[in-house]
């Protein structure tokens, strides 16, 4: 027999499972994915509708997507196959099959609708927010039109990476007809914690990375789930995701003194500890000097420039992934960086100050170029409704 939980092409009468299989519950108020203890493996895919109808025709063949994502998307969280036949041999089974016979490996997918979701097509101008705002121009960034944008985006997260991958190509497949897959990232290891229970991972850099993000129930209220205040009823206990893709120059990095790669971040390297000493999760003195009157935590460190201390309080919560795309063919260097998401209740407060501030005066940004970015509008989780979106679509 199989445990249950496992996804099975044609489910199973079995023995009941050793241990409770690794999942997370798809329905809520809030979606999945964001507040969840961070996966170790991302796949992240933008999508864009292909649709040529009147506003009408156009929001109709949204729904019937958002209806079919959903049903799917919590069957897949479930270890269920995608619904529907899988077994009649004159048709293409209902779920392409790579997942069979894996656990779910606590994936979530989560929705977020980016701002060209709202242009003429779909009649849903009048139900833009204000806070999603096309993100603006930052200093030194060089983004690429084929990693950025897109009107839905999907995060697959799960610590089994063939199951990430599975539900963005399925979601892909069951969409055909109505949308084109834009861009995708696959992530390889976790680049930050979203709970104090998990050891902090490390990034490309070889640092501690996470440490200092939000971590607490309270703190996610306050920075990062959108409340009562919101000009979009729709958005209420929703957040806004800002995607960066930003490459890191790994090979002048590792040519970088050890001192001078501390002071980059304002950390030490092996165990995270702020240059002021303490261990990983000790406050930062950000008043220290040095006995010869520098800060000992230098002004352009980057944890300095994005630390809540000196930005009025403002926090962000990082869901950020490793990622490789192989090698650059013209220099022989690694294409590899930071796959950096993060969420919060209004990007323009939040993401784009610190990103403003740190794009000027970041230390880090003679080894980091941005090259990809997206922003997107996760509703709230279905709850008692039957689909994504329902309270952005329902009339
Ligand atoms: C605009 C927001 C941020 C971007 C973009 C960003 C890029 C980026 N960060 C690292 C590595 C580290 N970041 C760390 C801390 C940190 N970073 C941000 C924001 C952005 N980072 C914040 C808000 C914080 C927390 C600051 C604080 O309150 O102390 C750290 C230190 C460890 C930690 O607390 O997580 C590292 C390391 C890279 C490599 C990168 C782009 C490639
Ligand atoms: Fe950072």
């Amino acid at each position: 027999g199989t445990a249950a939980g496992t996804l099975t092409a044609c489910g199973s009468d079995a023995e009941p499972p050793a241990a409770a299989p690794a999942k997370v519950e798809f329905g809520g108020d809030r979606q999945a994915g964001i507040a969840t203890a961070q996966q170790d493996r991302l796949a992240f895919a933008a999508y864009d509708l292909t649709v040529d109808g009147s506003p009408e025709q156009n929001r109709d063949a949204l729904r019937r997507l958002l209806k079919t994502w959903t049903a799917a998307a919590r069957a897949m969280c479930d270890g269920r196959p995608v619904p529907g036949e899988n077994k009649l041999g004159t048709a293409p089974p209902a779920d392409t099959g790579e997942a069979f016979g894996s656990k779910p490996a606590n994936l979530t997918v989560t929705i977020g609708f980016g701002p060209s979701l709202f242009d003429k097509r779909f009649g849903l101008a009048d139900r833009r927010p204000a806070a999603l705002a096309e993100l603006p121009k930052f200093a030194g960034e060089n983004l690429d039109a084929e990693s950025s944008n897109g009107d839905i985006a999907i995060q697959a997260c799960s610590d089994d990476p063939m199951v990430a991958f599975h539900a963005i190509r399925n979601l892909a497949r069951l969409g055909r007809g109505t949308v084109v897959m834009r861009w995708s990232q696959l992530g390889f290891g976790k680049a930050a914690t979203t709970s104090s229970k998990q050891e902090t991972p490390r990034n490309l850099f070889g640092f501690k990375d996470g440490t200092r993000n939000i971590h607490d129930a309270k703190t996610m209220d306050r920075w990062v789930f959108v409340g009562a205040d919101t000009d979009q009823a729709w958005m209420r206990d929703g957040s806004y995701l800002v995607a960066r893709k930003i490459r890191m120059r790994i090979e002048a990095w590792d040519r970088d003194f050890l001192t001078d790669q501390q002071n980059v971040f304002g950390r030490h390297k092996y165990t995270g500890a702020p240059l002021t000493g303490g261990g990983e999760f000790d406050q930062p003195n950000f008043a220290a000097k040095n006995p010869d009157g520098s800060p000992t935590i230098p002004v352009g460190a980057h944890m300095r420039l994005a630390a809540r201390e000196n930005n009025g309080g403002v926090q962000i919560l990082r869901r950020a992934y490793n990622y490789t795309d192989g090698m650059i063919a013209a220099s022989g260097e690694l294409d590899a960086g930071l796959f950096f998401l993060c969420y919060q209740r209004d990007p323009r407060s939040q993401f784009v100050a610190l990103q403003r501030k740190l794009s000027a005066h970041d230390a880090l940004n003679e080894y980091i170029t941005h090259v990809g970015s997206g922003l997107y509008a996760c509703p709230p989780g279905v709850g008692d409704h039957e689909y994504w979106g329902q309270s952005l679509l329902a009339d």
